[in-house]
């Protein structure tokens, strides 16, 4: 963990363990607030909001969340206990559809019931939050892990340029794409990272400065139209992104333009390199064009979000929140279990 950003909880529980705890990552960077979470629709709302956001970090919100109203579910019957689960698993699940995460965390959820129902249902909601921080440690050791391979790839004072957020704030800790950013820290690499703002929702100029910053790394914060200048002056030597879909040819859905990105690494001559969790890997998603793509409201696109509009009324918006950068761009792929 970087000692400067240990302070930063992205998701946690309570000490009642009543409530999911997240900091509020719309709040950013002016305000650090934390926020609890204690039913469904809370949680719904703070993943759909991007309150808590990430692939990691929602897989973990989600499966922090599903943990407390399980709890609360008032019957020693295993067949209502399970229906209650499986009516609220859906709700959640529906909360945004392309980070593979957030259905991956509710169906382990839901494997340990089946694999306990001969239990109590105390008990089974005491297999519930064991597999709940099981996620969220297996998330912080693969994230580490992600760290050491993707810094074997990289060299110091080398220039490298991320797309959105993919740090400590998308995951349990330590973060994917920043992983290999915060271990050269620690060594003295002396990275220097441009950080695309990241249109509409600004993750990039918001949180990964932010973040960055924070941990004593050098950054610099570019608009989205800014990243083939950059690399035309040769500031660039590697791409670091993260991911929050990864189809099973090797096509991989992130934040809208971070195929754009990958196009002019190409063009350039830039590694660009796409880091993330197994549990990020969809195997039954054949290919980037099966991936769903979150589309969100205009209003992220016509109005300055965060205080004022900037488009006439009624302009027609297309709001993809991701893209798909299809596997030919991709010079490698990043897991805690190696390079693909
Ligand atoms: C480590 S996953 C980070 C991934 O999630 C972001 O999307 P959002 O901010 O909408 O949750 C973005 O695609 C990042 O690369």
């Amino acid at each position: 963990m970087i000692k400067e950003l240990a302070g930063l909880k992205t998701v946690c529980l309570n000490e009642t363990k009543d409530a999911v705890v997240i900091l509020d990552q719309t709040l950013l960077p002016e305000k650090e607030i934390y926020v609890s979470l204690f039913t469904e629709q809370d949680i719904w709302d703070a993943i759909f909001k991007l309150k808590v956001r990430g692939a990691p970090a929602i897989g973990i919100a989600a499966a922090y969340g599903i943990y407390i109203c399980s709890s609360k579910i008032k019957t020693s019957s295993f067949e209502q206990f399970y229906n209650e689960f499986c009516r609220i698993k859906v709700f959640l699940s529906g909360a945004r559809p392309t980070a593979v995460n957030l259905v991956a965390a509710l169906d382990r959820m839901e494997r340990r019931i089946l694999l306990n129902k001969e239990k109590s249902v105390p008990q089974i909601k005491q297999e519930l939050l064991k597999e709940a921080l099981a996620i969220r440690e297996e998330d912080a050791t693969a994230c580490r892990q992600i760290g050491e391979n993707g810094l074997a790839l990289l060299r110091p004072g080398m220039g490298v340029l991320t797309h959105c957020n993919a740090g400590h704030l998308a995951v349990s800790e330590y973060g994917t794409a920043l992983a290999p950013v915060y271990l050269g820290q620690e060594r003295g690499f002396g990275f220097k990272v441009f950080a695309d703002e990241t249109r509409p929702l600004l993750q990039g100029a918001r949180l990964t400065t932010y973040e960055l910053q924070r941990a004593g790394v050098d950054v610099t914060l570019i608009c989205d139209n800014m990243v083939s200048s950059v690399m035309q002056k040769g500031w660039v030597q590697a791409v670091l992104v993260g991911c929050d879909r990864i189809a099973a040819n090797g096509d991989v859905a992130n934040k809208i333009g971070t195929s754009g990105v990958a196009v002019l690494a190409r063009y350039y001559g830039i590694p660009f390199y796409v880091l993330g969790p197994t549990s990020t890997i969809d195997m039954q998603c054949p290919d980037g064009k099966s991936i769903v793509i979150e589309e969100r409201h205009p209003e992220e696109v016509t109005d300055m979000w965060y205080n004022r509009r900037m488009a006439p009324e009624k302009v027609k918006v297309y709001n993809p929140a991701f893209d798909v950068t299809p596997r030919e761009l991709i010079t490698a792929i990043i897991t805690e279990k190696g390079v693909w």
